[in-house]
């Protein structure tokens, strides 16, 4: 499957969804995330979970270009990116008016820091607003780095390793707009 992103094109063997798999094997899941790790990429669906493989290295697909193209799109449009599941959520938002929730579960070191911080920072990046709002979204923002600064520490499988357990919940006004967190 190749697809053609904005700034490059993507192959990736396996599938996208790991419901398509002939057999649902954990096996056959390994093998399904390896080869696309291989080919450079790292998420996968399995229904409406996205599964994340840290990659260790910095993935060129996390610019203002990939931003863009998630925005608004269909997730069959685009492969299995963190910041498609932002963008469905931040829809679902809008759309029914319900409070929407992530859960990011995984080992230490596997990335939740990581992912929870581009999944704020999608959110602040498409959901516009006034200074006011702006303000608030630096606040929030920038909550990341000071709780990391009291509550992270080195250990053997993570240099930046959390050692609390994070409940984030960021509240929008009608418009889609972080007003509070
Ligand atoms: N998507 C990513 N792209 C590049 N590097 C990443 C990515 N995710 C994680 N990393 C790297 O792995 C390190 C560990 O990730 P992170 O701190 O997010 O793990 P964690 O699951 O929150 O761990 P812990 O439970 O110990 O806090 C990061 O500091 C970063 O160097």
């Amino acid at each position: 499957m190749v697809y053609h992103w904005q700034s490059h094109s993507v192959k990736l063997c396996g599938v996208d969804d790991m419901v398509l798999l002939p057999r649902l094997t954990e096996d056959a899941i390994v093998d399904n995330l390896k080869k696309r790790f291989l080919d450079d990429y790292i998420f996968t669906s399995i229904g409406p979970v996205l599964i994340s493989v840290n990659p260790f290295k910095q993935m060129k697909y996390f610019g203002d270009k990939e931003i863009e193209q998630y925005q608004g799109a269909a997730l069959y449009e685009n492969p299995p990116h963190v910041f498609g599941l932002s963008d469905q959520m931040f829809r679902n938002l809008l759309i029914d008016a319900e409070s929407q929730c992530v859960i990011i579960s995984g080992e230490s070191g596997a990335g939740k820091t990581v992912a929870a911080r581009y999944i704020m920072s999608y959110i602040a990046r498409i959901s516009g607003g006034s200074d006011k709002v702006q303000h608030v979204k630096d606040i929030v923002l920038n909550s990341n780095p000071l709780l990391e600064a009291f509550g992270n520490a080195k250990t053997i499988r993570n240099n930046n390793s959390s050692r609390f357990g994070k409940y984030v919940e960021i509240i929008f006004n009608a418009a889609g707009q972080p007003v509070g967190g």
